[in-house]
């Protein structure tokens, strides 16, 4: 389970995140909305522990990650440019990965896992450097599935990627979710939010606006709240 307590974060003089706190259980999906700069790779860098909240707490399965030797162990992130060796093929960049998790794995154990993402035979002894972004990101989805990964932070992971490969990408991660793991995307696609969330998180200027069930929700209105609560128009509405 993944857990932000009223977390708070300031660069300098600008504060970036104000005291944020959502909770994404084992098995549920929460998608991250918000304008450029609203503070939304601060939070999952946040979990990551590649930076330091100044007050408040992320945990993992209910340890502080500052505090937490192995809470890593139980996470995988995905950036939104997955950066792997593109020398290497997918099934010696994943033996790699494994090797510097101190994981034992077999080849037949790597080509199962990127079974599960349907990476085609024929790309998976290719060089990464004649991959697509969307096959580079089946790579580091086996890597979760391979980790067995309880925990998964994805940033902007459909960005670039054609109509097909999104709703692929879509498939790959409701199965991961179905088999428990807690799952935090960062997104500007809202029709990949709406069709993968089981909760949406609309940011703005480091503040959490508003947290919505995404099972209540048509498409149109979670693109009309989105602007309303940008543009400030809805807390104009209730003040009036
Ligand atoms: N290391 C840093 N030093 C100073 N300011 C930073 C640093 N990292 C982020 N910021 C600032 O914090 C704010 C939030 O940035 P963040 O990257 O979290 O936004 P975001 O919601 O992920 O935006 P985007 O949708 O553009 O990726 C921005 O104003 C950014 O300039």
């Amino acid at each position: 389970m993944l857990e932000a307590i009223q977390l708070s974060k300031s660069f300098a003089d600008k504060q970036v995140i104000t005291d944020l706190s959502f909770k994404v259980e084992q098995g549920e999906i929460m998608c991250l909305l918000g304008a450029n700069g609203a503070g939304k790779s601060t939070t999952l860098n946040i979990f990551l522990n590649f930076l330091q909240p100044d007050s408040g707490q992320a945990r993992i399965d209910g340890v502080d990650v500052q505090q937490s030797a192995n809470g890593k162990d139980k996470l995988v992130y995905l950036p939104e440019q997955v950066n792997l060796y593109q020398e290497f093929n997918a099934i010696d960049n994943l033996k790699y990965l494994a090797s510097l998790s101190g994981l034992s794995v077999s080849e037949a154990q790597i080509n199962a896992a990127l079974d599960e993402t349907g990476l085609e035979q024929n790309a998976r002894k290719q060089s990464l450097k004649n991959y697509s972004k969307g096959m580079r990101q089946k790579v580091g989805i086996a890597f979760a599935i391979m980790r067995q990964a309880k925990v998964l932070l994805l940033d902007e992971p459909t960005s670039g990627l054609d109509p097909s490969a999104t709703l692929e990408f879509i498939r790959i991660v409701e199965r991961l979710a179905k088999k428990g793991a807690a799952i935090l995307m960062v997104t500007h696609d809202f029709y990949c939010a709406h069709t993968l969330a089981d909760k949406i998180g609309i940011m703005d200027k480091g503040k959490l606006l508003t947290l919505l069930d995404n099972n209540k929700l048509p498409l149109s209105s979670l693109e009309t709240t989105y602007h309303e609560l940008i543009s400030g128009k809805a807390a104009m509405r209730e003040a009036s």
